[in-house]
């Protein structure tokens, strides 16, 4: 784990309190009716704590954390790495959605590219935080531009969102799709390369 890191780039964040995570849970049993004392649900508040810090384990990530392995291969043509499967959670009523992340980028002249894995290890730091789909997907968009410099950058992320199936409208199936493009991957030919690579099953 390293520091906590900025949200937006301005404010930063404590610790996760597992304690204090602890106690909140016990006391949203309460407040729904249920008895935090009976058998089963016992342990459930340290259990969901521990759940808590796993699932948002990004907030102590930082994308140079994991886009550290970089080799200059001399390859300068698209790399795309699609359907990661992303579990995140939406940042507005704490339940996930889940789906699909497309990255690709086209790498600097020099050809600097870094491990696949990365690509996937990446979609996770920005996945594993309270949030809404389009930040995370412009967030893995903008990180790798920063970080591999290279001269173009698609993600392509496709959710299902629990608040919509679950409850609320209640409209299970509906996908929403976002997308980020940067760099060369504006221009139309090659936005359009990638686009059918990704749709491509
Ligand atoms: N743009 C965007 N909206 C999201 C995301 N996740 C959830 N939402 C929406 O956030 C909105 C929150 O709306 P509110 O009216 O404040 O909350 P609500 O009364 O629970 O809304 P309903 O979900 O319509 O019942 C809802 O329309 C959700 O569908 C996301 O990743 N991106
Ligand atoms: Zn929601």
């Amino acid at each position: 784990m390293t520091d906590p890191v900025a949200l937006d780039g301005e404010s930063t964040i404590g610790e996760f309190d597992e304690k204090r995570a602890e106690n909140a849970v016990r006391e949203l049993l309460i407040a729904v009716g249920e008895d935090p004392d009976r058998e089963g649900l016992r342990d459930t508040p340290a259990r969901v704590a521990r759940a808590y810090k796993e699932i948002f384990a990004g907030l102590w990530q930082q994308p140079e954390d994991v886009l550290t392995t970089t080799f200059d291969l001399g390859h300068d043509e698209m790399v795309l790495v699609k359907d990661i499967e992303v579990y995140s959670t939406c940042e507005h009523h704490l339940v996930p959605f889940r789906g699909v992340a497309h990255v690709g980028y086209i790498p600097s002249t020099s050809g600097k590219i870094t491990g696949l894995s990365k690509l996937a290890r990446l979609v996770d730091v920005y996945a594993r935080r309270p949030q809404v789909q389009e930040r995370l997907t412009t967030q893995i968009a903008d990180s790798l531009m920063e970080i591999l410099e290279p001269r173009g950058v698609i993600v392509v992320v496709e959710c299902e969102h629990m608040c919509m199936s679950m409850r609320g409208i209640r409209k299970p199936g509906a996908k929403t799709i976002t997308s980020a493009v940067r760099g060369q991957l504006r221009d139309a030919a090659t936005r359009n390369e990638a686009m059918s690579l990704i749709m491509a099953h």
